[in-house]
């Protein structure tokens, strides 16, 4: 468990966000004045039914699609009161994402898909620096192989690695272990924890994955687009418990 979740500074902080999407019928709404704080150097789960809007959340929380209203603080930066261009900028290299399906470049290497996010801040890549990111998610020897010639679980190794040699602020995982088997989902939430607990970063997390979510330091339950509970020092029976409390 990091100190600095009880220091709470948050990386990330949302105050009453909301959005829709647009229909034939009018606006849906899909999330309702949500105030969050994802507290820095510590790992948060997000959980809820499907359709609760926790990937819009976190696409919010991360820049990726502006609120309707409410305000988002990444650090000091007010990430509403950005244009396209600074988002862009904020997107390579303050905020780092997984996602359920890696989201590798196929025709490029592993060594590549790792230095990618350097060479489109325009930065200086060098060899050691990747290799480095390699062997801390354990696949220093595949540098040369393309994604498709590795395991899921390698390929989010790969992801991860991606996401960490740009050292962002905060990490944001969409379902990382939703398409792996179970030990390949155990080592991805090891590294996930690795990144908070010895790179001092802070990781945003959506998942289904009662067992992923006992691994962060708080499990936030989001239920018709909004905030019904939270859940410090998770254990898989407690989330369990409380997701089948919101969706009887
Ligand atoms: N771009 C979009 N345009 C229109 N509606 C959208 C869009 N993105 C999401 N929605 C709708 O918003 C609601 C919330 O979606 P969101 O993906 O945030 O939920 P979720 O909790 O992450 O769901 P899941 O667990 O199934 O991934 C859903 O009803 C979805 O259909």
């Amino acid at each position: 468990m990091s100190l600095a979740t009880d220091i709470q500074v948050p990386a990330v902080q949302l105050a009453a966000v909301s959005r829709s999407y647009p229909s034939q019928a009018g606006p849906v709404p899909v999330l309702h004045e949500v105030s969050l704080a994802f507290p820095a150097r510590s790992l948060t789960a997000v959980m809820g039914p499907s359709g609760s809007g926790k990937t819009t959340l976190l696409h919010c929380a991360a820049g990726l699609e502006q609120p309707d209203s409410g305000r988002v603080l990444l650090g000091d930066t007010d990430l509403t009161a950005c244009d396209e261009r600074e988002l862009t900028r904020i997107r390579r290299g303050r905020v780092g994402f997984v996602f359920q399906q890696f989201n590798l470049l196929p025709m490029l290497t592993v060594y590549d898909n790792v230095a990618l996010p350097l060479r489109l801040q325009g930065g200086r890549v060098r060899r050691a620096q990747i290799v480095d990111a390699l062997g801390r998610v354990g696949l220093a020897d595949k540098a040369g192989r393309r994604p498709a010639q590795l395991s899921g679980g390698q390929q989010q190794r790969v992801a991860i690695a991606r996401t960490l040699v740009a050292e962002p602020e905060i990490v944001f995982a969409d379902e990382p272990t939703g398409s792996l088997d179970r030990q390949s989902g155990r080592q991805v939430m090891a590294l996930l924890r690795d990144v908070v607990d010895r790179a001092g970063r802070t990781v945003a997390m959506v998942t289904h994955d009662p067992a992923a979510a006992a691994c962060a330091d708080r499990v936030v339950f989001l239920f018709d687009g909004r905030i019904v509970g939270r859940l410090d020092h998770p254990t898989a029976e407690a989330v369990a418990q409380q997701l089948s409390v919101w969706e009887r």
